[in-house]
């Protein structure tokens, strides 16, 4: 609840993007609102959410846009093909990186709605958002602590559940997250998709894709993509499963970037309590809107 106060007060006042962002995310952040908003960023397809599925879409846009050729999209990490707006990370700036590629540009970024540089919406980037059942966002978020050597410690999985349920978490609350690139879907161009239709019917989802990108791809071409895409060959893919980081960054021995890559793995971490007390707090934080996931396939 305070982290959602300060997201609104702040933008009010329209402080600078990286003030929000240290609050925010305590991450050190070197853009200022305002020209980030001067940008022109041109026909931009960007992805915005919050531990949900962004590098399996990331990698599934790069063969869309690259026709399904492997190796062009093995050229760089995931890091150096789709900037990551808001992360200062070693080496280019993510933002001189964005900078310099033609468009259509692929960018990165989980930011909440209300954070987006307006110039996305000015520009009518095409944005598309991977939502992720609560539960196994959780859990793919506390994970993720544990082996990412730049987030904060998680605590105990109890603590860590406590502070998810709070939206004390980077990148803020779950709940206003999803629900809001919801909302905004009516008014801007947004593609929301759930991981876990992609999981289930990934061909179904990634013609989706196709559609939005006004692309038009060979039924041959698409399978690759699947195939290219699943989470058993993007595990081995050292271009985007992150074993390119370093392990004093990102140690995998902890727990692997490409951990199981499931739908319903949270029912081996919840207590009955613990799945209890969440559900309950869920229905409250969900219960004015028609946004629905599903826990399991
Ligand atoms: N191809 C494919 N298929 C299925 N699942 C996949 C795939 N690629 C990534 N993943 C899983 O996505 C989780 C990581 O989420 P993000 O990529 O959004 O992480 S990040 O926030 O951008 O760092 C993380 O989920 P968990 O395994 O549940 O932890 C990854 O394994």
């Amino acid at each position: 609840m305070e982290l959602k106060c300060l997201v609104w007060d702040q933008c009010n006042k329209k402080l600078h993007l990286s003030e929000l962002l240290q609050c925010i995310m305590r991450v050190v952040v070197h853009f200022p609102l305002k020209s980030v908003s001067a940008l022109h960023w041109g026909n931009i397809v960007c992805k915005n959410l919050i531990f949900s599925g962004t590098t399996w879409i990331q990698e599934i846009v790069d063969m869309i846009q690259h026709d399904g050729d492997i190796e062009k999209c093995k050229r760089a990490t995931t890091y150096l093909r789709h900037p990551f707006i808001e992360w200062v990370l070693p080496g280019p700036f993510s933002l001189e990186l964005a900078e310099a590629m033609p468009s259509p540009r692929t960018l990165k970024t989980h930011l909440p709605v209300q954070l987006v540089p307006p110039s996305f919406w000015e520009q009518k980037c095409k944005i598309i958002y991977v939502a992720r059942n609560a539960k196994d966002s959780l859990v793919s978020y506390y994970h993720f602590h544990r082996m990412n050597k730049n987030m904060p410690e998680p605590g105990t999985w109890e603590e860590f559940l406590e502070k998810f349920m709070a939206g004390q978490v980077l990148w803020g609350c779950w709940y206003d997250h999803v629900k809001g690139w919801w909302e905004a879907k009516e008014n801007h161009c947004i593609l929301y998709l759930f991981y876990e239709d992609l999981k289930e019917d990934p061909k179904h989802e990634i013609q989706k894709v196709l559609q939005f990108l006004e692309k038009d791809l060979e039924n041959e071409v698409l399978d690759k993509i699947i195939h290219h895409t699943t989470f058993e060959i993007m595990k081995d893919n050292r271009m985007a499963n992150y074993t390119f980081q370093p392990p004093a960054v990102m140690d995998h021995s902890i727990s692997p970037f490409m951990r199981k890559g499931t739908v319903g793995d949270w029912k081996n971490h919840f207590t009955m309590a613990q799945n209890e007390k969440f559900d309950e707090d869920y229905r409250q934080k969900m219960a004015r809107t028609n946004l629905a996931f599903r826990m399991e396939l």
